[in-house]
């Protein structure tokens, strides 16, 4: 299950977090960097006054990559439930030094590991963070930016300008494989929120979203209350059972007029797929087009919440695309619809792949399914 974290700059946000609905309250100080430490004392007024209804995680600051000055900060913070180490910019032995420094202390304190995606994140140390006993890893920013915008030039923008979905998916799938919990943050707005969902990570975390206004501004419980609505919606849709799957309702049908329709048409990617030697090691253009009947939109509705969001479609075809080579366009297409469909509020697919590059037109397939037909 996906949680919500909250970083809050000290006792009295941690109240209005935890009054909002924050499940992981999280103490950082954003005036100081995108991993700017609270001190000692701070942590130990929070962890009051949280008193032990939620976790409490703690940054380390926004520290060079030198063992001895990461190990002092974290040391200093062993009394929050989870401490959480940035991996900066560093070369990899650098960043490798201080990981394997910190492998005594993680007998101890919980420790988290923040990778930037704006800040060369270099996956292959997700083995050794393992390894030395961290128990979680995440993804942030270091800019911190609104709606992908560059700021400042410090290479702003929200994580999903930086790291694709299948980047992201493919993180996931890496660290719970070790073992790992998993967290996303960076500058997260409402609308990437059902977009992350569909992976599953452990937490996903917020500030900026979170304030009444600037970036500067304190949390507003309203704004929590809003992420952990949005947060607890999207989580109960993916994978949840689809009541109606069963009865496929006949086109033009009374049935289906209690459906809407989202599609996502002439979609093109460039990808590797083909069953053929020439089409090996190279990529050719393909055009997706997917239409779906969702559960019926309620008359009301003007809230990301309420909605199923054709990026939610968008995302898998990009994902799908991203993990290799693919011998047919028939399996592509299964595959599009099975993780189309495994959201509850799909109720049936149709999905066309064409390749664009084999013959004077396009060549491909068309299929149609609902939910239950990938059951069993
Ligand atoms: O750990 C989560 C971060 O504090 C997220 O902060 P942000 O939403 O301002 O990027």
């Amino acid at each position: 299950m996906t949680r919500l974290l909250a970083s809050v700059t000290g006792p009295e946000e941690a109240a209005i977090a935890l009054s909002g609905g924050a499940d992981i309250i999280d103490l950082k100080d954003p005036a100081q960097g995108a991993l700017g430490a609270v001190t000692p004392a701070v942590l130990a007024a929070t962890i009051a006054v949280v008193a032990g209804r939620r976790p409490v995680s703690a940054v380390a600051g926004d520290l060079p990559m030198q063992p001895e000055a990461v190990v002092g900060a974290v040391d200093a913070r062993k009394a929050a439930d989870f401490v959480k180490v940035g991996l900066f910019p560093a070369a990899r032995a650098e960043r490798l030094a201080v990981i394997s420094a910190l492998g005594e202390l993680a007998r101890d304190i919980r420790l988290v590991a923040v990778f930037f995606a704006d800040g060369d994140p270099d996956f292959t140390l997700l083995g050794p963070l393992a390894g030395a006993g961290f128990r979680g890893a995440m993804i942030d920013t270091i800019g911190k930016g609104e709606g992908g915008k560059a700021e400042g030039g410090k290479g702003g923008g929200g994580l999903l300008a930086h790291l694709s979905i299948g980047a992201l998916a493919g993180f996931v799938r890496t660290a719970r494989d070790l073992g790992l919990m998993t967290g996303l943050a960076g500058s997260l707005e409402a609308p990437d929120v059902p977009r992350l969902l569909v992976l599953q990570p452990d937490y996903l975390g917020f500030r900026g979203a979170l304030t009444s206004g600037a970036r500067g501004d304190a949390i507003d419980a309203a704004k929590v209350r809003r992420m952990a609505g949005l947060v607890g919606a999207g989580r109960a849709a993916v994978g949840a059972a689809d009541p109606v799957a069963s009865a496929r309702p006949a086109p033009g049908s009374a049935a289906e007029a209690a459906f809407d329709r989202i599609f996502v048409r002439d979609l093109v990617l460039d990808m590797e797929i083909g069953a053929y030697g020439h089409e090996r090691g190279r990529r050719q253009k393909v055009r997706f087009s997917v239409d779906a009947l969702i559960e019926k939109i309620a008359t009301t509705a003007d809230d990301i919440a309420e909605v199923y969001s054709y990026d939610l479609i968008t995302d898998a075809v990009c994902a799908l695309v991203e993990m290799g080579h693919t011998d047919l366009v028939e399996t592509l297409a299964l595959d599009l619809a099975r993780t189309i469909l495994s959201d509850g509020r799909v109720f049936e697919v149709n999905v066309r792949v064409e390749k664009l590059e084999l013959g004077p037109g396009a060549v491909g397939i068309e299929i149609r399914r609902r939910r239950g037909d990938f059951s069993g």
